[in-house]
């Protein structure tokens, strides 16, 4: 099943996953829960036990059937997926990667927002308000590539990034029309070409051509390494960036620790077309160094719950969602002491509550 626009039930696949997924998730659907009364929808949620509980007693990820059942669902709420005791990528790749892949999730929005309130690590970091817009089907993580003489001195290991023009296209015409329905209509693409210059020409000269389509929006241009430095430097220069998948994984959580932590930082994996559910998910891992101890912060999760809101048609919802947020976040700085997973979630669902 398709999104739908507000449906009377929202069927909500939930794939808490791994570490501290599971701690967040379970803040993130008590404050969706609390966001939908009077809306005149109620949730339905499906849990799918997926990550590495499974992985070890099944040896499976992510099977056709899992898949086929998650599409019936209007949308995915998803923790973390990654866990120490499995090898690195069999997760990553077999489950998450996999589900962004097979459900088109082509738009990855990660919204670059410093919540007024917010201590940021930058002194002067200026009005930050800006919204990633991140590859999510191609670039270096398509899995195309391989080893050869493995643990030789000799070995060869290619990891080839793939950026087809229809790909790259629907991406960032995606971008411009965020980039129109903004204020500022200021749209920069971060790539690589003067080395990477083939992907990287393909993207350039796509954003020239899609630009004819939208002509109030200012383009500009930014090789990666230079965009990591105004990140840092001038972050409010920022309205919309687009860029590949591995670029826009690298600078989200850049944005992240320069808008007040990886703990706040919130995305969607969209699939534009609802030719299947999109997810949201907190830019964060499973934090197997915190996991398990109450310590993560569910403020990102509760934060992809709004984005997941407005995806179903739910805006005043997902407005009260943020202002619970918002208002939470100003208060942090004053606050004396640290509250655990679970009294952050019950603090945040309690002023939507109202
Ligand atoms: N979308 C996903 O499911 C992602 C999965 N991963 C996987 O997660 C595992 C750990 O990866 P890392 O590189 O360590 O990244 P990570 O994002 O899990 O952790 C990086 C650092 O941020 C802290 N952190 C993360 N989320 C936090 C929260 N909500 N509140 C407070 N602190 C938080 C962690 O304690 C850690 O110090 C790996 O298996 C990795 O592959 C990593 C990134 C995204
Ligand atoms: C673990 C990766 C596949 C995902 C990631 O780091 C991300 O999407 O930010
Ligand atoms: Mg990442």
């Amino acid at each position: 099943m398709a999104d739908t626009t507000s449906p009377p039930i929202l069927d909500l696949a939930v794939v808490a996953g791994d570490g501290i997924g599971t701690e967040v998730v379970e803040q993130g659907l008590l404050v969706l829960e609390q966001a939908l009364h009077g809306t005149g929808t109620t949730v339905r949620t499906t849990d799918f036990d997926l990550g590495a509980r499974r992985w070890h007693t099944t040896g499976q990820t992510l099977t056709d059937e899992d898949l086929a059942a998650i599409r019936t669902h209007h949308a995915i709420l998803l923790g973390a997926i990654g866990d120490p005791t499995v090898p690195s990528g069999v997760l990553e790749r077999g489950l998450l990667l996999k589900l962004r892949f097979a459900l088109d999730h082509y738009v990855n929005l990660r919204p670059g927002k410093l919540f007024p309130g917010v201590r940021s690590p930058l002194a002067n970091p200026g009005d930050v308000d800006f919204v990633v817009v991140r590859e999510g089907t191609e670039g270096p993580y398509v899995g195309n590539g391989g080893a050869i003489r493995v643990g030789t001195p000799a070995e060869v290991a290619n990891e080839v990034s793939v950026n087809t023009a229809f790909g790259v296209e629907r991406v960032v015409r995606d971008a411009f029309a965020r980039a129109a329905a903004r204020p500022r209509k200021k749209l920069t693409l971060v790539h690589k070409h003067n080395v990477l210059v083939h992907a990287g020409h393909l993207w350039r000269r796509t954003v020239e051509a899609v630009n004819a389509e939208f002509p109030d929006v200012t383009v500009d241009y930014l090789h990666v390494d230079a965009a990591t430095i105004f990140l840092v430097t001038d972050p409010a220069r920022f309205d919309v960036i687009v860029t590949d998948n591995l670029f826009g994984d690298i600078l989200t959580d850049l944005a992240a620790a320069i808008t007040g932590g990886i703990g706040l930082a919130a995305s969607a994996n969209i699939n534009p077309d609802r030719t299947a559910p999109s997810m949201f998910e907190p830019v964060h891992g499973s934090a197997p160094d915190i996991a398990g101890q109450g310590k993560a912060d569910p403020t990102a999760t509760v934060l992809s719950v709004a984005m997941l809101l407005d995806h179903v048609g739910l805006p005043d919802a997902a407005r009260a969602v943020e202002g619970a947020v918002a208002a939470d976040l100003a208060e942090r700085g004053a606050a004396e002491r640290v509250r655990s997973t679970a009294e952050v979630g019950k603090d945040l669902a309690a002023r939507v509550a109202g």
